[in-house]
């Protein structure tokens, strides 16, 4: 057996990495020690071209790579983060509150169409263990129909368009369930109700095949991880991980990755305590957010005042087209600060549903007033 130090390059992650190996023979190569490694001097660089069949060692540094960032999106691993409640929390100036910043919210939207989109996990709801159980509260429920009545309104998120309609049970709304990859418009009856026909659209339809086989290949080779659970979003999987004990993180996510690596055409995105495993296309919810737009014939007028709140990584394409758009802004969901493209903050979900009370109220005044003018 000998000892080698290489350096790996990860082309799709760009981690460069250092990695000791113990090699046995031509095809046993047994990874000792792997770190980051920016500057790779003494060490021989090999792609994994130069490797025996069979050994996956930029695998091996992409699950260490991922385990890492499990580990850093989880809170616990923050070093005592600021929280919003401390005052000199570092993103507060520059991410104020939505609620604390209400009237000025409320000004730049003067004459303009408000269109409202609602991410459901982390923001409707709390999160909870099981994702089964992420059931929204009656009294959010009723913010969310008001606001509807007054603003179009789109729920858009990561699960499964039934299984988001199913907790939020409102007829009167566009759902984009799979990250947007599913769009479902409101129906016949519905004052949002656009064209003949409601709008449906799906920009994964051909993977549908694909991600069943996934997810059930996934469900197989992680049923021996205790507290692992793989849930089917119909043009995404879900493999979560909040209730697996942290030593098997990086078992979970070699099973993870040796589903990913037989299909290239499949991508990985993370959430909360979840592996997400979607169609590599160029779609997301800030694509299915101008979808949306599109659908609704708003697109291309100035007059329109989108508001996307979110949690989630997932949620930062959104937050990023409404940056790039000028248009409206991004509410990001957080108790601790972070990078993010959305230009408020709000801490939990509780905030959200007084946010969107205070949006109804106000809005009700306004048209009373209307009204009273043209009575006048
Ligand atoms: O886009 P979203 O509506 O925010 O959906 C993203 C994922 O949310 C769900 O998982 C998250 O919430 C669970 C329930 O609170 C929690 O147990 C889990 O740890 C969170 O990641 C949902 O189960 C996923 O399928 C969504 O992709």
């Amino acid at each position: 057996m000998t000892k080698q130090n290489v350096a790996v390059s990860d082309p799709k992650s760009g981690l460069n990495m250092a990695i000791t190996m113990a090699v046995s023979d031509a095809s046993i190569v047994t990874i000792m020690a792997q770190k980051p490694a920016p500057d790779l001097g003494s060490f021989i660089t090999i792609s994994q071209k130069m490797l025996p069949k069979g050994v996956d060692v930029n695998g091996a540094a992409r699950i260490r790579a991922w385990v890492n960032s499990m580990r850093a999106s989880s809170p616990t691993h923050i070093n005592s983060p600021p929280s919003l409640s401390d005052d000199n929390a570092s993103w507060v100036p520059n991410h104020p509150s939505a609620l604390d910043m209400f009237d000025q919210i409320i000004n730049a939207s003067r004459g303009k169409q408000i269109v409202m989109f609602l991410d459901y996990d982390g923001t409707l709801s709390p999160i909870v263990e099981d994702p089964d159980r992420a059931f929204m509260s009656d009294a959010m429920r009723s913010a969310v129909r008001k606001v509807a009545s007054y603003f179009p309104t789109a729920i858009v998120s990561g699960r499964c368009r039934d299984k988001v309609y199913d907790f939020v049970r409102l007829a009167d709304l566009y759902y984009a369930g799979s990250h947007g990859m599913d769009i479902q418009g409101p129906p016949k009856g519905s004052k949002y109700f656009k064209g003949s026909q409601a709008i449906h659209f799906q920009a994964a339809g051909q993977f549908l095949p694909l991600i069943s086989e996934v997810y059930k290949a996934l469900l197989e080779k992680t049923k021996s991880i205790l507290g692992a659970k793989v849930e089917n979003n119909k043009f995404c999987v879900s493999v979560h991980f909040r209730c697996v004990d942290e030593k098997k993180w990086s078992e979970l996510a070699h099973e993870v990755r040796s589903v990913l690596k037989d299909n290239p055409e499949l991508r990985l995105t993370q959430g909360r305590k979840v592996l997400e495993i979607r169609p590599a296309i160029e779609w997301d919810k800030g694509k299915a957010l101008v979808f949306l737009l599109q659908s609704l014939g708003l697109a291309n007028r100035s007059d329109v005042f989108p508001v996307y709140i979110g949690d989630d990584q997932t949620d930062e394409d959104a937050f990023k087209v409404l940056r790039e758009r000028g248009q409206g802004f991004g509410i990001l969901v957080s108790k601790i600060p972070r990078q993010t493209n959305a230009s408020y903050y709000l801490r939990e979900p509780s905030e959200v549903m007084d946010f969107l009370q205070r949006l109804v109220k106000w809005n009700k005044r306004h048209l009373d007033f209307l009204r009273q003018l043209d009575d006048g």
